[in-house]
């Protein structure tokens, strides 16, 4: 697959959950490399949406990865496709060690490849008999990050993994999600737009459970009237991630 082609494709995706329509109608293009990222205001819709393209909440619309549609798939299904999620919780096994959290999320008939987490996250290798509940939250986050590229994944959703996190702490997850984006794309939901403004190449705005903005991460951050009208921040910057206002290798 060439990169202009997307690899996720989504066209008007519609949940309804407990009589309540939460998404109207969200298109997204996850590009096939690099990082995409996925923001809105809290409650636009963007946690539902990656729910929707998992088939963890009931859906319509089109969904379609890899050229295959797979919207009438079940989640185990779209899951041995080779998407990865890390969600907005971490979903970390606090009472389990870091070992046996990776070694969880082998999948059957795979081949884990721990070689390439533990060269990404060498500090989960020399963690790896620490419980993870008592990691910090930058850790965790690395521990969420590094499992769904113990298979090979061919796409990794991240959902807010910044979210409660020191600035310092944010540094280290962006510098985690950069190694990991060379290597496979991700598509990232994010509230830290100075973590976008250096992580993303595209990005996809919701609003009210609607697609509203999609088109270069850059752009849009760049301007002032388009970012508070979208976002409803004033400027792109936020405390915890050098180089805010650059791109890596910018
Ligand atoms: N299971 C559910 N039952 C009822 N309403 C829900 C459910 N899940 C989400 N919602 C509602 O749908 C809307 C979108 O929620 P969602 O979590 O997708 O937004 P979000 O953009 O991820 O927000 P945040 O940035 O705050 O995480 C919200 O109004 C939320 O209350």
């Amino acid at each position: 697959m060439n990169t202009t082609t997307p690899l996720l494709a989504v066209r008007g995706l519609r949940v309804l959950i407990g009589g309540r329509h939460i998404l109207h109608g969200v298109d997204l293009d996850v590009a096939a490399s690099g990082v995409t990222a996925l923001l809105g205001r809290n409650g636009a819709g963007k946690t539902t949406t990656v729910r929707g393209v998992l088939g963890l909440v009931p859906r319509s619309g089109s969904v379609v990865f890899d050229g295959a549609e797979t919207v009438g798939l079940a989640t185990h299904a779209l899951v041995r496709r080779g998407i990865g999620y890390a969600p907005e919780d971490r979903g970390v096994f606090a009472s389990l060690t870091v070992a046996e959290n990776l070694r969880l999320a082998e999948r059957a008939g795979g081949t884990p490849d721990y070689a390439r987490v533990h060269e990404l996250f060498p500090e989960l290798k020399h963690r790896e008999r620490q419980l993870a509940g008592t990691l910090s939250g930058g850790q965790q986050q690395m521990l969420a990050i590094g499992r769904t590229l113990l298979n090979g994944n061919r796409l990794v959703i991240a959902d807010e993994p910044t979210k409660g996190l020191a600035p310092k702490v944010v540094t280290e997850v962006t510098h985690v999600l950069e190694r990991a984006a060379e290597s496979v794309p991700v598509l990232l939901v994010e509230q830290n737009l100075a973590m976008v403004r250096r992580l993303a190449t595209r990005c996809t705005v919701l609003a009210d459970g609607r697609t509203a903005h999609q088109g270069p991460a850059e752009a849009l951050l760049s301007d002032p009237e388009a970012t508070r009208r979208l976002l409803g921040v004033g400027r792109a910057r936020t405390p915890g991630v050098p180089g805010a206002q650059k791109k890596a290798g910018a």
